[in-house]
């Protein structure tokens, strides 16, 4: 008898990005199972980052069943952000049930979670920073995360209400970090998989009480707003989300693209923004092209909205001799002479 349908999902959502990772190691032009036999490179290692949820247990026993199969070395690290009390002994117990997994190495890091941008985003950066790390110190070619086709769906909907353009609705990518290092492979998988796979694996799991604590955006959102949604729209409204997720990503890659090759033909000869050619252009790919012309200018990203741009836009748009714009970052634009002149003031 095969094992559990919860169980396979999981295994084939980790064995797929395995062989993902398997394929970018292997030498260009190695076949498949060449490098592997002749032993020409030592086998990857691959971490998954654990915090002892359902979700990321589930992963961690995916990894640990698919890893040695593959040939992938395969290990875990826990983070204590050190934000209740207890949280080192239960990080401990989380590198206790990964060891049982077979993982190697398992390890918990402890952090210190600053202020910047509010409980949840100081809690990632501080989180982030320490898988980073972890994955350099141990020379790791993926890192894998636990986000799952639901938490997807609250970070669409979180975009959604930031009212900030397709990019913000493109919500969580398999791939990211620098050189690709962080996989989700579990984007396609609902929560209730995860957390079934762990039942009847018999893995115990510990359940965040930040989860469940309505402060939280997310946690408001997961216990109240997505199954208000769930209530009036239909069960469907979960994979809905997620795959408005993968389009809006295709749609925001294309428009980035789009926007980085019109760029060089709205610059005049001294490298000036031409507002009557930036005015042919569709308002999409115009608000990016400023958007970018702010960011090098020295606007943080982060600190630049929709409403900044707007603004800068109506120099192109609706010019009736406005003053100059402040934007964040003592970042200042103003139209002169036909030009957008955008600079650090
Ligand atoms: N303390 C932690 N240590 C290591 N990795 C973590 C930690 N917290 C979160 N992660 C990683 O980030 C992923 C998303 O975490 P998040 O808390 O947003 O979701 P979750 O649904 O609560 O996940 P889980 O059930 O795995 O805790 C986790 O699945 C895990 O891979």
């Amino acid at each position: 008898m095969g094992p559990h349908p919860a169980v396979a999902a999981i295994r084939l959502a980790v064995r797929r990005v395995l062989n993902d990772i398997l394929d970018e190691h292997r030498p260009s032009g190695a076949e498949p199972d060449e490098n592997r036999t002749a032993e020409r490179l030592p086998s990857p290692l691959v971490l998954v980052a654990c915090s002892g949820g359902a979700d990321s247990m589930a992963l961690a026993s995916a990894l640990a069943f698919e890893a040695p199969r593959l040939g992938v070395r395969a290990g875990g690290i826990t983070v204590d952000h050190g934000l209740q009390p207890g949280s080192g002994l239960r990080a401990d117990e989380v590198v206790l049930r990964l060891r049982e997994l077979g993982l190697e190495p398992a390890e918990a890091v402890a952090v210190t979670v600053g202020r910047e941008g509010g409980p949840e985003a100081a809690a990632r950066d501080a989180r982030y920073a320490a898988l980073d790390a972890a994955a350099e110190r141990h020379g790791a070619a993926a890192v894998l995360l636990g986000h799952t086709r639901d938490d997807q769906a609250e970070t669409v909907l979180l975009g959604l209400a930031r009212g900030s353009g397709i990019r913000s609705l493109s919500g969580m990518a398999a791939v990211s970090g620098a050189g690709g290092r962080y996989r989700r492979p579990f984007l396609r998988i609902d929560r209730q998989t995860a957390r079934k796979a762990c039942m009847v694996q018999s893995l115990p799991v510990w359940d965040d009480p930040h989860n469940a604590d309505p402060a939280y955006t997310r946690s408001r959102l997961r216990h109240e707003g997505l199954p208000a949604l769930e209530k009036a729209l239909g069960k469907g409204v979960v994979e809905a989300l997620a795959r408005t997720a993968q389009l809006s990503r295709d749609d925001a890659d294309a428009l980035d693209t789009w926007a980085g090759q019109a760029e060089a033909s709205v610059r005049d000869d001294t490298g000036l923004l031409e507002c009557a050619k930036l005015n042919a252009l569709p308002p999409a790919v115009r608000r990016r092209i400023l958007r970018r012309a702010a960011i090098e200018a020295g606007a943080p990203a982060g600190s630049l909205f929709a409403r900044h741009i707007e603004e800068v836009d109506r120099l192109i748009t609706g010019w009736r001799g406005q003053g100059a714009i402040n934007l964040p970052g003592r970042v200042v634009a103003q139209r002169q002479g036909g030009r957008l002149v955008i600079r650090q003031g």
